[in-house]
């Protein structure tokens, strides 16, 4: 086993900056942070050599924090509970180290880590405001304006600094919109296209025609809600009656661009508003949606957009589908390169996870959402222009100027027929306790099931894999009744396109990467599952090249058809995203003398003349095989049976987040697998606690 050497010199760990490297170098041996987060600490020491070790364990830990998703390091939070804060242990240590953060940062308190960050070298400690972030050129920034100090790499801080000061201009400078003609576009678009169903009727209060009247009404919006509360339904609505105000005005129709974080997202959005769009005549607005990197025009081979302040898109409106899986960067880069006059509308559900890059841009706009806090005079102006009167408890003069641009959307019209989803979903974001979410499993719901299994070798979770209606044995099964290798291509893009959709309609999900539980022992497991079954073909240690089945090609080993693959980087070249699933299908190609099947990779093209891409499999440079897909990674995407497995044993990754996303994507069955009972109402009592000062930024000043 690795030594330190230090033996038990471990009290002079905060003393000497050498020993504090040599413990970093330990935590990432044993796999605790990244190497990358060491070698930022080694890089200041050098620059630096009389940087204290406190500062170079704040900076390390400032890096493994943006690792995490968070944008900086709070010092007190780090403090008082680091295990949650540094979320450590990791989920599948190599090893424990010889001296944990844990007790490292137990020789610290918070005046003396403060203290130790102010460096003139390398840390910016009087940050000012974002028009002077430019001028410093230490490579942290200590944010203490919100009286917690927040260390952040300067990148990130300047991020938040961006995004805060974008939103703050727009939301004070509100564009000319009449209100009694927007009161009357209201009301009959809301007449022309709503559903009127019962629930909807009954109900005191209609959010979607708030939320309706407040994105008009500003340049910056939020409408959050849970799944199926009508938030597509309703931005839908928000951009009718937008060009009908542009119409009556006698202006030329708004430019309108859609857009979400990936691409399985932005065909969601773009099925459901063109399903809307065959029902309604509604004039401007557009069907199409482009992923935000899309939006913003990648330069080939570099971290640039081609549009940014000093470009910014033709556009007077943009819409922003699943806005939570959006990260801090992506998210300024959008609102520099927006016209100061277009109108942003952020749609979301803010009790999703958090994007995996750093920065929980929507979960930290809409923390008080739940209780509204508009003031009173917002209160009236919604009555008056939209009919609707907000319970009084939503009201509160004390709220902030992004208080009154966020609407919560709260009934979901989409589990109407199976309400234990949304139920049980509600239940765990509440912190529902284990004898109530057992309770959901009782039997009570038909569409809602538990399999308790001690390993994956279980014949019930065999049968549930294997399962021809309700597991991947549905698609497989159309996968292996090919249309004639002469058939025309329309036959077999139709076929693929069958076996896309019917793809949809399971998937397993997994709350870790490693182990026997987590998606790499998942999908070895579910591989040979499939092939005992039969559904499968049999060859799978031998190697079938993609072009040619006699000539083994070992890099090629994993091709067979029906491998359903996931894409994990964005590929501008072949227009694949990341979060892009295509299925692995024989496909003719003509050959000297005839036709000949070939393996394939199926993706929807969204495209109505073509409407798959068959891409060689060798053209795939990042994709990983998808029976089993992280929670993290299903964002965005929704399955007719959605199982969720979680591991034997309580985990740090394991979150109300995590489980309330994984539960989410289930449109019409749920089926939870797990042994130990302790494992989900601990996931469910601990929160992911995303530290950022972006709300302070924007309405703490
Ligand atoms: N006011 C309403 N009355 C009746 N049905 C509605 C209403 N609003 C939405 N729906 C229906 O509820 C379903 C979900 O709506 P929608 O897709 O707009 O929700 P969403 O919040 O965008 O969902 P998701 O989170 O899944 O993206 C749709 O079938 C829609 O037609």
């Amino acid at each position: 086993m690795h030594s330190t050497g230090l033996g038990k010199n471990n009290n002079l760990v905060m003393t000497d900056p050498a020993r504090l490297l040599i413990i970093l170098d330990d935590w990432a041996r044993a796999g605790w942070i990244r190497w990358l987060d060491t070698e930022f600490a080694v890089f200041l020491h050098r620059q630096v050599p009389d940087a204290s070790p406190a500062l170079l364990l704040a900076a390390a830990l400032t890096s493994h924090q943006n690792g995490h998703g968070h944008v900086c390091l709070d010092i007190h939070y780090c403090l008082s509970e680091p295990g949650t804060a540094l979320s450590l242990p990791p989920e599948s240590p190599v090893r424990q180290p010889e001296l944990t953060p844990q007790q490292l940062l137990a020789q610290l308190d918070s005046a003396q880590w403060t203290q130790a960050l102010h460096n003139a070298l390398l840390v910016d400690d009087k940050p000012g405001t974002d028009m002077q972030a430019e001028a410093g050129n230490q490579p942290l920034v200590l944010d203490s304006s919100s009286g917690r100090p927040l260390l952040y790499l300067r990148r990130f801080w300047r991020y938040e600094q961006t995004l805060a000061h974008s939103i703050q201009q727009r939301l004070l400078s509100r564009p000319d919109v009449d209100d009694r003609l927007l009161s009357s576009c209201i009301k009959t678009i809301f007449e022309q296209l709503s559903q009127n169903t019962a629930a909807e009727l009954t109900r005191d209060c209609d959010w979607q025609r708030i939320a309706c009247g407040l994105a008009v009404r500003q340049r910056f919006s939020i409408i959050t809600g849970g799944p199926g509360t009508g938030k597509t339904t309703t931005v839908v609505k928000v951009l009718a009656v937008l060009q009908a105000l542009q119409h009556a005005a006698g202006q030329p129709p708004l430019r309108i661009r859609l857009a979400a974080p990936t691409g399985k997202a932005a065909a969601r959005l773009s099925t459901s508003i063109t399903s809307q769009l065959a029902r309604h005549d509604l004039q401007g607005v557009p069907g199409d949606v482009s992923t935000v990197h899309r939006l913003l025009g990648p330069v080939r081979n570099s971290r640039f957009f081609r549009h940014h302040a000093g470009n910014p898109l033709p556009v007077d409106v943009v819409v922003v589908d699943e806005a939570s899986m959006v990260d801090v960067e992506l998210m300024a880069l959008l609102l520099d390169a927006l016209p100061a006059q277009a109108r942003l509308v952020l749609l979301g559900d803010k009790d999703q996870l958090a994007s995996v890059e750093a920065g929980a841009v929507l979960g930290s706009l809409c923390q008080r959402a739940a209780l509204a806090h508009y003031w009173q005079q917002t209160s009236d102006w919604i009555t008056s222009v939209t009919g609707q009167h907000v319970p009084d408890h939503l009201i509160n003069n004390d709220g902030t100027g992004l208080d009154q641009a966020i609407t919560m959307l709260r009934y979901s019209h989409r589990f109407g027929a199976v309400p234990g989803i949304g139920d049980l979903a509600q239940a765990v974001n509440s912190s529902a306790d284990a004898n109530t979410l057992n309770a959901f499993f009782d039997g009570q719901y038909s569409e809602l099931k538990r399999l308790h299994i001690g390993n994956t070798r279980d014949t019930a979770f065999e049968q549930l894999i294997a399962d021809l209606d309700n597991g991947y044995g549905h698609y497989l099964s159309l996968a292996r009744q090919p249309p004639a290798t002469e058939a025309s291509s329309l036959s077999w893009d139709t076929w693929a396109l069958d076996i896309l959709q019917a793809h949809g309609h399971f998937q397993l999900l997994a709350a870790l990467r490693k182990g026997e539980f987590g998606v790499e022992g998942l999908n070895q497991r579910i591989e040979s599952i499939l092939r005992s079954a039969g559904l499968l073909p049999p060859w799978q240690e031998r190697a079938f090249d993609t072009d040619d089945a006699r000539s083994p090609a070992p890099t090629q080993a994993a091709w067979y058809p029906g491998r359903p693959v996931m894409v994990t980087r964005n590929d501008y070249n072949l227009d694949l995203m990341n979060g892009d699933i295509g299925i692995t299908l024989p496909y003719p190609l003509p050959v000297p003398g005839g036709t000949e099947l070939r393996l394939r990779v199926a993706f929807t093209a969204g495209d109505k003349q073509k409407p798959v891409r068959w891409v060689l499999p060798s053209r795939l440079q990042s994709v990983e095989t998808v029976f089993a897909m992280t929670v993290h990674k299903s964002q965005g995407s929704e399955f007719t049976h959605t199982a969720l497995i979680l591991p034997q044993h309580e985990n740090p990754v394991l979150t109300r987040e995590l489980i309330y996303t994984g539960i989410t994507r289930a449109v019409r069955q749920f089926t939870l697998i797990d042994n130990n009972p302790k494992v989900l109402p601990g996931a469910v009592a601990s929160s992911v606690f995303r530290t950022s000062g972006l709300l302070h930024a924007i309405s703490g000043s």
